[in-house]
């Protein structure tokens, strides 16, 4: 249904078009659509050119370039500055649960034993209309600490403790756009209804309890993506009459152009942000995709690009030496185990997310991701370790006497094999996650992992990029389109029986299975999934 909740008043240009929720009005208010309305008006374009910088920098690195420090910005890099501040309730982030924004989790999520939980409207999250509307109401009520759930099958009841985790909402990235709002005909980012929305309704309540409105920034690409982060909070701390620096945000540095910026990220927002976040699984998939061109730096099996491995260690530590130089924290990133049930089993994921924790812990980060409430006890007593009794956090780990990380290491090829089981089990996860992705789920358990677009998208652009530099794979085959496709084939018959003829004929293993031979078989690498993912999963919406 053509909604004119803005239409109707003053708001001429922004329309919502999304299909009726339960529970809408309650999130777009007048005062609420006014604001986005505003937003859209000041910062909605720049988001366009900010974009078009991205594919300008990309095509240079296409040509031969290789991503390096910015030499205008060395003053930056070379000056003394810190950022504004933590507050109390940010100065502990040792364990952070994340998941997306769905009623139970999000009750269990804020009663786990964390010290924040990242609410996710991004990787995790398969952005119909419905899930983002419902996401906006569900944290709204869990603001209020008026959240409760019922599960249907067992009618168990949900609500929240006493003392729940603090709560950062992660937007989306600027790449994508929600078609379901849009401003002068066009759709908006959404990162922009994201933000406007949560903040809109929630900031008041955050700070009245001592806590405020906190932000996970995604997938930034570099300090002038900052700059217009920086100048979106500004406008709105003026706008509702608050204090500069009080809204607070975490940047994932999870692309490879912005692990070269990280400086200047902080600076550009130093009023605003807290920390850096090492998003591994996406600056894996940033890493194939900004170097998809050079043959010299194709990635090995996904299984073996583990974060011992040069280039992702001089990334953690860069990200730690970078953050605590300037005051802000340094957030490690997801071990994507889930636990298993298997007793035996599960003992074996713990130490492996032990192991993991470890590392993060041993580099200096001030704390860590779990996907999944068993493992906050593992990585909490990793943390605990390190960090000791007289600190909070890992602040005063400087990591003064390293040596420049340079880079030439960030950029390091990384050994390993490419393996026909490698590339098999890369169809099948790509499957079965796109899968649910279009059904309307973004994070899934497979093969015991958790996975979510950042990981899938490995898993599909390694396929695309061996194709396209002809790699062989161990066994001396030539990974070729046909070879693909005939895998493609045989893989999806053995999803098909892994999952059973009747989830498999309910579910749109045929759909995600044409998506993913095109974008794997295209010329052009396509820049996320989810983009022609959004297409398939919003076409049953009305
Ligand atoms: C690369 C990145 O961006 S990482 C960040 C984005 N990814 C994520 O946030 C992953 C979040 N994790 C998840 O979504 C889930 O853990 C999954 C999908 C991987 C597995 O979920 P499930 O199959 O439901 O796990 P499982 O059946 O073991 O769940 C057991 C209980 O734990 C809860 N649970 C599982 N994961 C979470 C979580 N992340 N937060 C809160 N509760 C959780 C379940 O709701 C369930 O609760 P219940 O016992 O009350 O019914
Ligand atoms: O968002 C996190 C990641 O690893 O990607
Ligand atoms: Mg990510």
């Amino acid at each position: 249904m053509e909604q004119s909740l803005a239409t109707e008043s003053k708001q001429q240009s922004l329309q919502i078009t999304g299909p009726d929720i339960a529970g809408q009005e309650i999130v777009f208010t007048e005062g609420a659509v006014a604001f986005l309305h505003t937003l859209c008006d000041l910062y909605a374009d720049e988001v366009e050119q900010l974009l078009e910088q991205r594919r300008e920098r990309q095509s240079r690195i296409d040509a031969g370039e290789l991503p390096d420090f910015l030499p205008q910005t060395r003053a930056i890099r070379d000056g003394q500055w810190t950022i504004r501040g933590i507050p109390a309730d940010l100065q502990d982030r040792r364990v952070e649960i994340t998941g997306p924004v769905d009623r139970k989790m999000i009750i269990n999520a804020l009663n786990a034993n964390v010290k924040v939980f990242m609410a996710d409207f991004e990787d995790s999250l398969a952005p119909s209309w419905e899930k983002v509307v419902q996401g906006q109401l569900n944290l709204r009520d869990a603001v209020r600490g008026t959240i409760s759930y019922t599960a249907p099958d067992t009618g168990k009841e949900y609500r929240l403790k006493e003392d729940p985790a603090v709560l950062i909402a992660r937007v989306r990235g600027l790449h994508l756009k929600d078609k379901h709002v849009l401003f002068n005909g066009k759709p908006i980012p959404g990162a922009l209804l994201d933000f406007a929305l949560y903040f809109y309704h929630n900031h008041h309540q955050l700070l009245a309890k001592g806590s405020g409105p906190y932000f996970y920034i995604p997938k930034l690409e570099g300090h002038l993506e900052a700059r217009w982060w920086a100048k979106v909070f500004a406008f709105t701390e003026e706008r509702f009459c608050l204090a500069p620096g009080t809204i607070k945000c975490t940047c994932l540095i999870e692309t490879l152009p912005a692990v070269f910026e990280m400086d200047e990220i902080l600076f550009e927002l130093r009023s605003n942000i807290v920390a850096l976040n090492c998003g591994r699984w996406d600056y894996i998939f940033s890493y194939i995709k900004t170097l998809k061109n050079h043959p010299d730096r194709v990635l090995p099996d996904r299984q073996q690009v583990t974060m011992d491995k040069p280039f992702l260690s001089a990334y953690s530590r860069l990200l730690v030496k970078t953050c605590h130089k300037r005051g802000a924290l340094a957030m490690g990133g997801m071990a994507a185990f889930i636990p298993a049930k298997d007793e035996e089993a599960n003992r074996q994921v713990l130490a492996r997310v032990c192991r993991d924790k470890e590392l993060e812990a041993r580099n200096g980060h001030d704390g860590t991701w779990v996907a999944h409430p068993g493992l906050a006890d593992t990585a909490m007593s990793v943390f605990n370790g390190f960090i000791g009794e007289d600190h909070v956090n890992q602040l005063h780990i400087t990591r003064d006497v390293d040596a420049p990380i340079l880079a030439s290491e960030l950029l390091k090829p990384c050994d390993g094999e490419r393996t026909e089981s490698g590339m098999r089990l890369n169809i099948r996860i790509a499957l079965q996650y796109l899968e649910a992705w279009i059904s309307g789920n973004g994070c899934v358990p497979i093969y015991g992992l958790m996975e979510d677009a950042a990981t899938a998208e490995i898993s599909r652009a390694s396929i695309w990029q061996w194709i396209h530099h002809s790699k062989s794979l161990a066994n001396g085959k030539a990974v070729t389109k046909g070879l693909f496709r005939e895998m493609l084939v045989e893989e999806l018959a053995n999803v098909k029986e892994e999952v059973g003829s009747e989830r498999f004929s309910h579910g749109r293993f045929t759909e995600a299975a044409v998506l993913l031979e095109e974008i794997t078989t295209a010329d052009e690498l396509v820049d996320f999934l989810t983009l022609p993912g959004y297409e398939l999963l919003t076409r049953s919406e009305h």
